[in-house]
Parts: structure tokens; C-alpha cells; sequence
């Protein structure tokens, strides 16, 4: 298929407002393992990343690799088990957790990057303290009752550092930011990267959070694909939240988008990571796709 001139000068116009919107502007972007599989997309993302920087965005990278740790345990001999959306993670699987996300996801997005002519960094949360965390208790119900289980080296964010990226951002670098912390006294943390990159949004006073996965984005009745959410506000979130509404992977998304925004950022989005280019479809279009979870100008924080 070919477009006309007057086609691709009607897309280029379209993008200018956004362009104007977002110039200088943070935008974090978090790339979920589940929409990392395919080398070609990976490429179109990458590509997609590359064309915000150029575009005069700053955009930080937040990258999860839930199913490659998956796999790593799992030629190890290894089961996963999650709660609530949450790696079980003992020692050894703590251990694996960082080397397949500093170690391999990390350096190889920085790579892909910088291979096509940005300037990328890598950082996990070690890096200048950038993400000290706290052990997370799980939350499960048992017999009716509301129990609080321990499930290893998961860590909350306790805080954000952000010099270090602020630091990055100033000289023109992309971030690109592995899903670990640390604590006080040097113990490493796996945190859901989903959690991380909604903690960074509020730490930086992003402006948007764009959260890419494997599905369409969120539905009220996921498993007949009911009811698609194109807009949900700050306040129909956390309800979903308080009761319980959500299941698996959209709870820490759901929470990450109400952090971002919490913390200042003007809308977060959940999109379809396997569509190719849709980082650019969400940005530099009018109708945008996904999700968007929205302040209300009446909405209070
Ligand atoms: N209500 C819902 N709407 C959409 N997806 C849902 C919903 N509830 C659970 N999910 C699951 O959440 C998954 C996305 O989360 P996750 O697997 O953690 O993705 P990622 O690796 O991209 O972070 C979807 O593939 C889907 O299976
Ligand atoms: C505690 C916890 O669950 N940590 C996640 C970290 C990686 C991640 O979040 O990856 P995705 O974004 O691809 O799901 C995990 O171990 O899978």
C-alpha cells in the first residue's frame, strides 16, 4: 500500500501539536517482558523510543523480562510461582531475577539504543541508590480473611533517587532502568516493573506514563473480553483497586498509573505493546489507543 503526498503531509501535521505538546517534556515508558518476545517489534520499539528523543521528548525506559526470568529458572529446573501478580522470589531466584534484568534484558535494550544512534545508559537500582526498597507483603484472602504472606526478596518502592536520571536527562541521555532495588543494609529486591516505572514517573513529575503489554489494554470482564476500558478516571482506579476488581498482570499496572498520576503526571496509558509502532500511534495521534487512566479537572489526589 502507498500513501499520497498529501496523505503523509496530513500525517505529519497531525503529529505537530503533540510534538509541541510534549517538547522537553518526561515521558516514561515501561516495556513489559510479555511484548519484548519478537526481535522485529523489539526493533519497531526501539525505533518508536528514538523517535520521541528526536521528536524533543525525554523519554526514561523502565523494562520488565517477567517471562525470560521464567525461562532462565526454568532451564534451572526451577517453578514460578507468583501472588498476586507478584514473583515467589527466594534467594536463588533473587539472584537469577538480576542477572537476566541488569545483566541481559538491560544492556541489550541499551544496545539496541545506542546502536541506532542515541545516547543510552543503563542503571538498575543500585546505581547511586536510584530505587531503595522495602520487603512487600502480600496480601491474600484465607477463609474470608484478609492474610499477609511473605513471599521473599519482593521488594516495594521505598524511594526514588532521581538525580542520577535527572542528571541524564540534562545531557541528553536516555535512561534505561532495570526493575531492582536495594535496601539499607545492601539486600537486593525484585519489583515489579510496573511499580517501578510508576514510582519514577512520580519522581520525575513526568508528564505522561505509557505502560506497553501483551493485551489491547484493560477489560471490565477480561476473560469474555467484555466491556474494553478506553478511559478510566483517577477515581474509578482506585475503586477498582479497593474491591478487588482487578486481577494478575493489570493490578500493579492499574496501581501504576494511579502513582504516576498521584505523583503530577497528566494521564498514563496501558497500550498494545504487539502492535508495531504503538508508542507513536499513542503519542502523535488524535485518537490514541489503549487505555488511559485520566485526571478529572475536578478530580482532588
Ligand atoms: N481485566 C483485564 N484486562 C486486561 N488484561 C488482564 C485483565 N486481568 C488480567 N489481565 C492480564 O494481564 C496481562 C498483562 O500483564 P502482564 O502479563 O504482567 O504483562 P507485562 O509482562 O506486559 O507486564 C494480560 O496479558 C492479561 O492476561
Ligand atoms: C516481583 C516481580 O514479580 N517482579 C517481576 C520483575 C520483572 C517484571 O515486572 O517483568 P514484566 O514487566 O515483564 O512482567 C518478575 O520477577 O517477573
Amino acid at each position: 500500500m502507498s500513501i499520497s503526498n498529501m496523505e503523509k503531509v496530513a500525517v505529519l501535521t497531525e503529529a505537530l501539536p503533540y510534538m509541541q505538546e510534549f517538547f522537553g517534556k518526561t515521558i516514561v515508558i515501561k516495556y513489559g517482558g510479555n511484548a519484548m518476545i519478537n526481535a522485529e517489534l523489539k526493533q519497531k520499539v526501539v525505533q518508536d523510543i528514538i523517535f520521541m528523543k528526536y521528536a524533543g521528548m525525554k523519554p526514561v525506559v523502565v523494562h520488565g523480562g517477567g517471562p525470560e526470568i521464567t525461562a532462565a529458572l526454568k532451564q534451572m529446573g526451577k517453578q514460578s510461582s507468583f501472588v498476586g501478580g507478584l514473583r515467589v522470589t527466594d534467594a536463588e531466584t533473587m539472584e537469577v531475577a538480576e542477572m537476566v534484568l541488569a545483566g541481559k534484558i538491560n544492556t541489550e535494550i541499551v544496545n539496541l539504543l545506542n546502536r541506532s544512534g542515541v545516547k543510552a545508559v543503563g542503571l538498575n537500582g543500585k546505581d547511586a541508590n536510584l530505587t531503595l526498597a522495602k520487603k512487600h507483603l502480600a496480601q491474600v484472602v484465607e477463609n474470608s480473611q484478609l492474610k499477609e504472606v511473605d513471599i521473599g526478596f519482593v521488594g516495594d518502592v521505598e524511594r526514588i533517587n532521581p538525580e542520577i536520571i535527572n542528571m541524564l536527562l540534562d545531557n541528553d541521555y536516555i535512561p534505561v532502568i532495570a526493575p531492582t532495588g536495594v535496601d539499607a543494609v545492601g539486600n537486593s529486591y525484585n519489583i515489579n516493573a510496573d511499580y517501578v516505572a510508576g514510582e519514577i514517573a512520580a519522581a520525575l513529575g513526568a508528564e505522561k506514563l505509557l505502560l506497553l503489554t501483551d493485551v489491547e489494554g484493560l477489560y471490565r470482564d477480561f476473560k469474555n473480553r467484555a466491556g474494553f476500558v478506553s478511559t478510566l478516571t483517577f477515581a474509578e482506579a482506585t475503586t477498582m483497586i479497593a474491591k478487588g476488581l482487578l486481577d494478575g498482570g493489570m493490578i500493579p499496572k492499574i496501581e501504576s498509573c494511579v502513582r504516576a498520576l498521584a505523583g503530577g503526571a497528566a494521564k498514563a496509558h496501558i497500550i498494545d505493546g504487539r502492535l508495531p509502532h504503538s508508542l507513536l500511534l499513542e503519542v502523535f495521534t488524535t485518537e490514541g489507543i489503549g487505555t488511559e487512566v485520566v485526571k478529572k479537572g475536578s478530580e482532588t489526589l
